[in-house]
């Protein structure tokens, strides 16, 4: 029996709040969530929840600013009917990728940025710049007058602060300077990467943000899973409880991979090695790594960062772990080179099947035989397009975190690794 005890859905993702009601035995709260015309996202909470323990159950993915915004309002909203306590429950945190500050060792930027559908241009913040820049050498070498537009020289960003880049380019500021006319080799010069001594472009750190928006609004307490970044749990000042998508992975390689002990598991990436050795260990299975001998720069670059195989998984069954899936090209092009080297069959086991854009089409195409994921994030969509999808629930997991978490309950049972 719960008492006083209140789950709100968000838009993002109506089913899994049904399956944790399912589980909790209540059903969601009364809410109207909707939009002005104008875009501007509407909250009505429609029952009393003074005094009650409300969760609100909203992922990333998808819409994620909306679904971000429209969580922050509510969370608000809960706040100023006196709630007694607000828990936002998020399975997959959206900006958990840009928790840090991602440059490489040459001071470039590394952009663990969310492409959406199709544009793999204007995304990430020197892309940014690279989309504006076309997009103003267009408008001015088009410009009607017919007169050619001076710019700065393509030596590089005008200015070493990125700030002061895009004002420049925006306003066209120092024009005065040496002339020349824009052109398309202009421009691409202006976008390759040129590093100054002591001097590092500045990215926004928008998962700090994120929390503070989070704490700010009124959140209480956050429950979220397999964190891409688990110190992210750092940046914030109130109780976060990161829970594992992992027995749910272990669960399914038993129960579905034939003789799993002679697989091999594999991490696609040196970020994820930990997180593939841990279940690698538990299970008493081989391990490979996929090394990426060069990190791209740009997220447009990434598929051509040559890839290395470390292992051996010749005539058996390799299984690629990883925290997320999003554009698709890491588990891709991972089980290429597995196939390459004479893997005999390819799963993924990926705790946030994101798969955004052309994602699906990326996968069906591959050389992967199976892509396992967790319904963290609506999988309706993608399983109907893709064959080699197969999903694994996280209500009953979310629903006992909730559970527990209302009743004063240890929830350190849903952290073990086993
Ligand atoms: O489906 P995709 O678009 O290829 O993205 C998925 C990859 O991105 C994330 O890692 P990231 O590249 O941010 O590097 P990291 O693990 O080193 O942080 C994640 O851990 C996956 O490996």
């Amino acid at each position: 029996m719960v008492r006083n005890l209140v789950v709100i859905g968000g838009t993002s993702h109506p089913q899994l709040t049904e399956s944790i009601c399912g589980v909790l035995g209540i059903p969601p709260a009364e809410v109207l969530l909707s939009k002005f015309a104008v875009g501007e996202t509407r909250v009505e909470i429609q029952e009393s929840v003074r005094e009650k323990d409300v969760y609100i159950i909203q992922s990333g993915g998808g819409k994620v600013n909306d679904h971000l915004l429209e969580l922050l309002i509510t969370i608000s909203a809960c706040k100023t009917a006196s709630a007694r306590r607000v828990t936002a429950v998020l399975p997959l945190f959206p900006y958990s990728r840009q928790s840090d500050i991602p440059y490489d060792k040459t001071g470039a930027p590394l952009y663990p940025s969310y492409p959406g559908p199709g544009k793999p241009e204007g995304l990430g913040l020197m892309n940014g710049i690279d989309g504006l820049q076309k997009s103003l050498a267009k408008a001015q070498i088009e410009d009607s007058n017919g007169s050619p537009v001076k710019r700065r020289p393509a030596n590089g960003l005008p200015r070493n602060d990125t700030t002061d880049s895009l004002k420049s380019l925006t306003t066209n500021g120092g024009a005065e300077d040496t002339a020349s006319t824009v052109s398309a080799s202009n421009s691409s010069k202006i976008n390759a990467f040129q590093p100054r001594p002591g001097y590092k472009q500045w990215v926004a750190q928008a998962g700090t943000l994120v929390a503070d928006l989070l704490t700010c609004a009124g959140a209480d307490h956050i429950i979220t899973m397999d964190l891409h970044d688990p110190q992210y749990q750092g940046y914030f000042d109130i109780p976060v409880d990161n829970l594992y998508g992992r027995p749910l992975l272990k669960n399914y390689i038993q129960r579905n991979i034939p003789n799993y002990k002679q697989s091999v598991i594999v991490s696609p990436d040196a970020g994820g090695a930990k997180r593939a050795t841990a279940i690698a260990d538990q299970m008493g299975m081989e391990f490979a790594l996929i090394h990426k001998e060069r990190r791209p720069t740009k997220i447009t670059d990434r598929q051509n960062a040559t890839m290395m195989l470390v292992g051996d998984v010749r005539d058996r069954i390799a299984i690629l772990i990883d925290d997320l899936a999003d554009t698709s090209n890491t588990i891709t092009r991972a089980a290429k080179l597995l196939k390459k080297g004479g893997a005999s069959q390819v799963y993924a086991l990926v705790t946030h099947g994101i798969l955004s854009g052309d994602a699906i089409d990326r996968i069906n195409a591959s050389s992967l035989d199976k892509v396992v994921v967790t319904n963290s994030v609506d999988q309706g969509d993608h399983l109907r397009r893709c064959p080699k999808l197969e999903v694994l629930e996280v209500g009953h997991v979310f629903a006992e975190a909730i559970r527990r978490v209302h009743h004063g309950e240890s929830i350190s049972v849903l952290f073990q690794y086993d």
